[in-house]
């Protein structure tokens, strides 16, 4: 089967900077994996390469097959990555339904509509008219993510979405992920906890220095083996 999101020999720069160094890997559909790291390694820069932010010079990312060319930020999200970023991004000056309905700007359609994103996240619904940046830490990663989704994507990509979050709004977003995985979603999983990674991915890769140094499926590892490979 082809994968969804293709990273072949990959190299990203800010400016001169050169950030990520042939990076390959692929995400099959339906599959979750999971990108890891230390700090700085260049997970968020690859995302970033996605959608033009860094600059790609050399290698290719293709999304389905179609490579993504000159106008990325445009193409990436047109061929159906949805990006819910570090930090949320959430829009202060708009309400939740209007921050989900932002999703909705690269024009695919499926079956992601308001009302399956509000039986997805009740919460949402509830807080419908409030502005985004009124909700709780928990509830703004499920705009973030509720919006990705209105984007109705072949890809979720997921960046550090346990950051900043108590323990047990950990556990619910482990549980909304865990029912979008069971749904086929495709996703690739930046995240430090590695607990979640170990429920939900099925297949990681470690970077450092701007490249993969190790990878494998999740099911033929341990936590702890994990967190070793992680810290190198
Ligand atoms: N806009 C930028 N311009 C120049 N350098 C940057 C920029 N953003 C990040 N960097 C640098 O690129 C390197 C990789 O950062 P990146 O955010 O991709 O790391 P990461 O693996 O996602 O780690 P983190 O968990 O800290 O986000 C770091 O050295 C960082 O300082």
């Amino acid at each position: 089967m082809n994968p969804v999101l293709t990273f072949d020999g990959v190299r990203a720069f800010y400016g001169q900077a050169l950030i990520v160094d042939g990076l390959s890997f692929e995400v099959g559909e339906g599959e979750c994996f999971s990108l890891l790291g230390p700090n700085g390694v260049g997970k968020t820069t690859s995302l970033n390469a996605m959608f033009g932010i860094a600059q790609t010079r050399g290698g290719s990312i293709a999304i389905d097959g179609h490579a993504l060319g000159g106008k990325k930020a445009h193409e990436a999200a047109r061929l159906g990555a949805a990006l819910v970023p570090q930090g949320r991004w959430i829009i202060s000056s708009l309400t939740v339904e209007q921050n989900l309905l932002l999703g909705q700007a690269s024009e695919r359609k499926g079956p992601w509509t308001l009302p399956k994103v509000y039986e997805m996240f009740p919460d949402l619904q509830d807080r419908s008219a409030s502005l985004g940046t009124a909700l709780s830490g928990g509830q703004q990663q499920m705009l973030a993510i509720g919006r990705a989704l209105m984007a109705n994507p072949r890809i979720l990509l997921l960046d550090e979405p346990s950051e900043g979050l108590a323990p047990v709004i950990i556990d619910r977003l482990g549980d909304s992920l865990a029912k979008l995985r069971e749904e086929g979603t495709s996703m690739l999983l930046i995240e430090q906890r590695l607990d979640l990674v170990m429920d939900l991915a099925d297949r990681y890769a470690v970077m450092a220095k701007g490249e993969v140094v190790s990878q494998g499926r999740v099911s033929d590892t341990t936590n702890d083996a994990l967190r070793e490979l992680v810290s190198i």
